[in-house]
């Protein structure tokens, strides 16, 4: 669905001059630096997929998924998008292709969002029936019949943004671009969203690429990840392979009526934390299943209540960049 090939992104800034006059005579310089905002990255999307797409600030996600969009060219490699090129068949890509930049909206901000979705209609050439279909399931799935008739600018940023995945939409593409879709949401509209991404993953197959600084996002969503830093592709795997990579312990915590017996050394337990009458376990999964580790802390005490922990992207990702 999605291949990028050894795909790189060069810009080229004028070189800053120091001393007299140093802004006038950066205007007039013609010496360049070149950033290499992506550099060298291949990857492979299948149908149907739910990929996030993540990294630091100024990682290069932005790039990449405006050179599959067709927004900027590579300066190396080719990236494919439904079996096209962005660059060379536009018109074939976009009606493959919805995409959502968080950041900014692609409706007409003194429109009402109803007026922007028939102009999108009369672009993507969408026939009525279809059109109707698709009005139909998104205002329902995403809850517009209160501001359909609003102007955009009017919108808070949660129902833009619900309005912004509609227009996205609306030309039934199989391919969803997504960039920060749930950036300065409160918790309520990012579930929303979340909620909405996940049904038209499930149940319309959409391909989806997620580039989010949200982990909670990523740990709902994303069946895999790719995790880029200066342009680079330093990770492409599922969230559960990573954790096991980079060893990180899952966790037991476990509130006890008395103070617990703990145990001498346990094989696969990294360690036993034990504050008041709860004691918390951290081991290696891959040493020791959970179920033996529940049946062992049973021994130690009576149990009121045992919570389970996975360790979080945002551990694993500080682990990465480390
Ligand atoms: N139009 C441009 N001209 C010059 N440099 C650019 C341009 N667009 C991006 N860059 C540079 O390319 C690098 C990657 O930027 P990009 O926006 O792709 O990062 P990002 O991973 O999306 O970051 P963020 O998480 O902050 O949005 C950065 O160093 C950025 O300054």
């Amino acid at each position: 669905m999605i291949k990028a090939e050894g795909v790189g992104k060069s810009f080229f800034l004028t070189k800053a001059k120091e001393g007299k006059f140093s802004s006038l005579r950066t205007l007039f310089s013609r010496e360049k630096r070149e950033v290499k905002a992506v550099d060298n990255i291949s990857f492979s999307i299948e149908e149907g997929e739910f990929v996030g797409y993540i990294g630091p600030n100024g990682a290069g996600k932005s790039t990449t998924i405006k050179m599959l969009s067709g927004i900027l060219h590579p300066t190396e490699g080719s990236v494919l998008v439904g079996g096209f090129s962005p660059q060379k068949h536009r018109i074939q890509v976009a009606s493959q292709i919805g995409v959502v930049f968080g950041q900014r909206t692609q409706l007409w901000w003194d429109l009402p969002v109803r007026d922007s979705f028939e102009i999108l209609q009369a672009m993507y050439k969408i026939d009525p029936k279809a059109y109707r279909q698709a009005m139909d399931t998104y205002k329902e799935l995403l809850d517009l019949h209160d501001f359909l008739e609003t102007p955009v600018r009017k919108l808070s940023l949660g129902q833009r943004m619900r309005a912004d995945l509609a227009a996205a939409l609306l030309h039934n593409p199989p391919i969803l671009f997504l960039d920060e879709p749930t950036i300065g949401l409160d918790v309520v509209a990012k579930t929303r969203i979340r909620a909405f991404l996940q049904e038209v993953n499930r149940t319309q197959k959409k391909t989806i690429l997620l580039t989010t600084h949200d982990m909670d996002d990523i740990e709902q969503l994303c069946s895999r990840i790719i995790v880029i830093n200066h342009g680079r592709k330093m990770v492409d795997t599922s969230i559960q392979e990573l954790r096991k990579r980079i060893g990180l312990p899952s966790m037991i915590q476990i509130d006890y009526r008395l103070a617990p017996n703990l145990p001498e050394l346990i094989e696969g337990v990294e360690k036993i934390e034990l504050a008041e009458n709860v004691a918390t376990i951290y081991y290696d999964k891959g040493k020791i299943p959970s179920p033996r580790i529940l049946a062992e802390v049973a021994q130690w005490g009576e149990p009121l209540d045992i919570r389970m922990k996975e360790p979080g992207i945002e551990e694993i990702i500080k682990r990465l960049y480390r």
